[in-house]
């Protein structure tokens, strides 16, 4: 799925609206239809008072025709229009018409604080305020109204977007925005509804084809793309029948450091059980034995030093590098990172304190070669590019450095950005589960055992993020959010395999 602009979307509803011989009105009870279907499928006509706030938009609009529809099957429907400007639209204008031809209908117009109607917790709130119209920050009695909606305890269902919220810019955080507890969205999801300062205020959220012409939106350049299923389908290579451990990579993998040897145990599990050929330790020696006990599967090279990383093998040429798992920064890991990126013209994976030491001596990003991964978490993100003041600046920065270095740059959280340049991937796989140590370890094993078995890096990326938040979906599923280990993803890796491979309707 492709995130597009709130200007792209208005768009395509002029274009559709032209293509289809459709009046605006008639996308407009489409659109609403849907909402009421979705609204009458969980209700199922049960008696809970509907509150529905309607803007003087389109957004409005929404609101009203899904009022009619609620109230033509008998719901408790109380109707308020949030007054705010005599700029009504013409949707709007009609639809309001056609309400207030039902008789049982009176709409409650509101236009200051003295009108807000009394709001329940047990109310079910219908949030039809501003969709991707708004173009400023609620004010004055607006805002006033959007925080009594929040302080209420009910149930708030959003169309298209929570209110007060931008869908493809910064939002000031203290404005005021509808905390929605799901927000249905129409044709496509907004940029907003997966950067950490705004994700919250989406609740949950469910996309709804209002059916804008197809030819016309696959045109355009999207803001990014959401990773399903599909795609990560059309990147999965199979395995073949004709074919033995030379023909699936040798990767070597670099870290450790004393007491952090588990990461490396960790990244190495998960790059064998995501199915590299073969697998390398390059370890400090004091991680000898406890590698070669835990992991059989792993071969184990030593440096000189006991507690830390040092050097790099002679004479020893691997199919791809993976770098930076409990290394530490020590001088002698820093060398140890710009003796492996001189020795190695191959794209590297480089993640956690290989990502610190970068951030400490700049001038090793220009060693990375070309289409190498960096899978830095916020912290790491923010030493190695600076601050950011909000979301939206952060993701611009992020396509500079990917730019500036060609290298593909993850973004990792609840929503893990994949940016390679200007493009940008937005994995929804996963679970609040994987916030627990060693899950990025695992990940970095996934993508680079994808990277030394011929994937390109940025598949090995995308497929691999995906892949690790499918395997942590199954742990989930399995255990619970709560008993969720990193080995977990690394074990179900095979499972997540398994299901990439089912068809849906399997
Ligand atoms: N495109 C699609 O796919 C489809 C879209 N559809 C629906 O249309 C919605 C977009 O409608 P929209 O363009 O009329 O904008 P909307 O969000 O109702 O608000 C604009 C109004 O708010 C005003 N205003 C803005 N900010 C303000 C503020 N802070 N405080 C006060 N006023 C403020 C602004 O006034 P002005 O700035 O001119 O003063 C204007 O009057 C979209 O979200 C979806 O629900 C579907 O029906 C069909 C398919
Ligand atoms: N709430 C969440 N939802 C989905 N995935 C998550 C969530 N929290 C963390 N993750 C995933 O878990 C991993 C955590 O990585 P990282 O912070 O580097 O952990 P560690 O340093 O402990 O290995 C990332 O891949 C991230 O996307
Ligand atoms: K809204």
């Amino acid at each position: 799925m492709r995130i597009l602009t709130a200007e792209q979307l208005s768009e395509a509803d002029k274009i559709s609206i032209k293509k289809q011989q459709i009046s605006s009105e008639e996308l407009m009870e489409k659109a609403a239809s849907l909402v009421f279907k979705e609204i009458h499928n969980r209700l199922q006509t049960a008696q809970i008072p509907i509150k529905i706030f309607c803007g003087i938009g389109n957004n409005g609009g929404d609101g009203l025709v899904v009022a009619r529809l609620l109230m033509e099957q008998a719901y408790s429907v109380e109707v308020f229009i949030v007054n705010y400007s005599d700029k009504r639209s013409e949707d709007f204008l009609s639809n309001f018409q056609k309400l207030k031809n039902l008789d049982r209908v009176r709409p409650v117009l509101i236009n200051s604080e003295t009108d807000f109607p009394e709001i329940k917790s047990g109310d079910f709130i219908i949030d039809a305020i501003f969709g991707i119209g708004l173009n400023r920050p609620a004010e004055g009695w607006v805002a006033k109204l959007i925080d009594r909606l929040n302080e209420s305890g009910a149930f708030k269902l959003s169309i298209d977007m929570p209110s007060g919220l931008f869908s493809d810019k910064p939002t000031d955080p203290d404005s005021s925005i509808i905390h929605a507890d799901f927000t249905l969205s129409f044709q496509t999801p907004k940029m907003s509804f997966f950067l950490p300062e705004s994700m919250d205020y989406v609740g949950d959220f469910q996309i709804l084809d209002i059916g804008l012409d197809k030819e016309y939106l696959a045109k355009l350049k999207p803001q990014a793309v959401l990773v399903s299923k599909g795609i990560a389908q059309s990147l999965y290579k199979p395995r073949r029948k004709n074919s033995h451990k030379g023909d699936y990579g040798h990767l070597l993998i670099s870290g450790g450091s004393y007491g952090k040897m588990g990461s490396v145990n960790l990244t190495a599990t998960a790059a064998l059980r995501t199915g590299c050929g073969l697998c390398t330790l390059y370890i400090p020696r004091c991680g000898y034995e406890i590698l070669q006990t835990n992991l059989p599967e792993a071969m184990v090279l030593t440096g000189d030093d006991q507690d830390f990383l040092s050097g790099y093998p002679e004479d020893f040429e691997p199919d791809g590098l993976c770098f930076g798992m409990g290394a530490g920064t020590s001088d002698k890991a820093k060398t140890a990172l710009e003796d492996m990126l001189k020795r190695t013209k191959k794209p590297v994976l480089v993640d956690a304190d290989g990502l610190n030491i970068l951030s400490e001596n700049k001038e090793l990003l220009k060693l990375l070669p070309e289409n190498s991964v960096l899978t830095p978490h916020p912290g790491e993100l923010k030493r190695l590019i600076g601050q950011w003041t909000d979301d939206f600046e952060k993701l611009e920065k992020v396509k500079k450095f990917s730019q500036k270095y060609k290298i593909i740059v993850l973004v990792k959280g609840a929503y893990t950005f994949i940016v390679n340049r200007e493009e940008v991937y937005i994995n929804n796989s996963g679970n609040p589960g994987m916030a627990t140590a060693g899950s990025g370890d695992v990940l970095s094993g996934v993508i680079a055992s994808l990277m030394v078995q011929g994937y390109s890096p940025l598949s090995a990326a995308v497929l691999g993020v995906y892949q690790h938040g499918v395997s942590g979906d199954i742990a989930a599923s399995e255990k619970g959010y709560e008993a969720i280990m990193a080995s977990d993803i690394a074990a179900n890796m095979g499972i997540a395999f398994l299901r990439l491979t089912e068809s849906d309707e399997a």
